[in-house]
């Protein structure tokens, strides 16, 4: 049990008759204030502001039982300012505090729900601060290019400050321009290792889409029949592939119909594989034709099917299979693993993985390109530019550029001494 506020140790030491040494665990009888020993546990004190939330905070280790859950929560809850938390709350109030930014908390969110190896590593990057660290440099360089600029506004007749800074300036702002662009190209692998790669089997009816998702969950997902127009609904099952999620969807046979429940099938499989990151197109060898799906986002697998009773037509195909007797399969397995290796070749997991990000740093490398390619626009300007990139950086993290500009000039220059 984790008590945080300012109540906390009080309230703890009236439970456990006296605190331990911070930080240390002592064992202890946990007691009703009627004298009702509750149970017996180790208990650990963390005096603001050395804690997860930076309040006081302790924790009561005690058996898990519903009934001993129940009675501590009862007792605490009779403290004058004790309640129950909130969803979150204790991350909140350490990100109140200034002990996690919104990055880290976001990442510690993930870490919870992580559930492949990638995901779990994403994570943790993010909840120890790289990402964070990042931005918080870059914002740092917009903030000192931004004074620098403003002090050549300011103080352009006067010598302390050395002439053409603002050449210099521009040229680290292009370098930042391309340092962003880059990372913002990382979103993609990002949302990827976040969210699962989006594989879409689709194509002809009855080219064996369903029995491939089958064959691939190993075990009866969807209905297969062979009637054509079978499937009609989207399914999908999760799959673990080298430790990334990768999210598997069977989709409705594509064709021209009047039918209106297929009709509506075919209008969602195909909304499904525009969304798609891999779409494998399926087509039985030699008898159905191939949907190319030219236009889609997704990369194009052409996927042919029944090997077992069609001979395999090698150049037709990326890859021919049979879900009946498993041939190819490990091969179509291997194929999904390339490409996630090489989507995450040279990509560290200091990547942005949420929407958010990926939306404040397409706005901050706007700004960062206004304010670098607006030549003949005035400095003030350019430099209102560089304050908005910094700011969008900023919301991402949620520290958001306090009004350190002239500390930075005076610092960098002995003007007015
Ligand atoms: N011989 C052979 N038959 C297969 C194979 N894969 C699927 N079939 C058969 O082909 C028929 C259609 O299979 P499904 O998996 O339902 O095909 P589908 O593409 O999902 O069809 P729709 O959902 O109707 O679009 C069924 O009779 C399957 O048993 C295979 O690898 N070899
Ligand atoms: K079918
Ligand atoms: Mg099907």
């Amino acid at each position: 049990m984790r008590i945080s506020g300012p109540e906390a140790l009080v309230a703890t030491k009236t439970l456990v008759g006296s605190l331990p040494k911070p930080r240390q665990a002592a064992l202890k009888t946990i007691r009703t204030r009627n004298g009702l020993v509750v149970d017996r546990g180790l208990v650990l004190i963390f005096p603001a502001p050395a804690s997860f939330t930076g309040e006081d905070c302790a924790e009561i280790h005690i058996h898990g039982g519903k009934a001993v859950v129940a009675a501590l929560l009862k007792e605490l809850a009779s403290f004058q300012g004790c309640r129950m938390a909130e969803h979150g709350e204790f991350s909140r109030r350490a990100l109140e505090n200034g002990k996690m930014d919104l990055v880290e908390v976001e990442g510690l969110a993930d870490l919870i729900a992580a559930e492949t190896e990638m995901q779990r590593r994403l994570a943790v990057e993010h909840t120890a601060g790289g990402l964070s660290e990042l931005y918080e440099g870059w914002a740092d360089r917009l903030t000192r290019a931004r004074a620098l600029i403003e002090a050549e506004l300011d103080f352009a007749d006067e010598d302390d400050v050395p002439g053409s800074v603002s050449d210099m300036v521009w040229a680290d702002m292009a370098k930042l321009q391309s340092e962003l662009s880059d990372h913002l190209a990382g979103a993609d692998f990002g949302e990827i290792v976040r969210d699962g790669l989006k594989v879409v089997i689709a194509g002809a009816p009855n080219a064996g889409k369903s029995s491939l998702m089958n064959a691939l969950a190993r075990r009866e997902v969807a209905i297969v029949t062979d009637i054509a127009g079978t499937t009609r609904d989207v399914l999908h099952i999760d799959l673990n592939i080298e430790g990334y999620a990768v999210r598997l969807y069977d989709t409705a046979g594509l064709r021209d119909t009047d039918e209106v429940i297929e009709r509506e099938g075919i209008k969602r499989a195909l909304k499904t594989a525009a969304e798609a990151d891999i779409i494998l197109s399926l087509a039985e060898i030699g008898v159905t034709a191939q949907t190319d799906f030219a236009g889609f986002n997704g990369k194009v697998f052409r996927i042919g099917t029944k090997s077992d009773i069609h001979p395999i037509e090698a150049g037709s195909y990326d890859l021919c299979i049979s879900s009946t007797t498993g041939t190819g399969l490990t091969e179509l397995h291997q194929l999904l693993v390339n490409d996630l290796l090489m989507r995450s070749a040279a990509l560290s997991l200091a990547l942005p993985s949420r929407l958010r990000h990926r939306t404040l740093l397409a706005d901050s490398l706007e700004s960062l390109g206004c304010a670098v390619s607006s030549v003949s626009a005035g400095l003030d300007i350019r430099a209102e530019f560089l304050r908005q990139a910094a700011h969008s950086l900023g919301r991402i993290t949620g520290r958001v550029d306090v009004e350190d500009l002239l500390d930075v000039i005076f610092s960098e220059f002995c003007i007015g001494k």
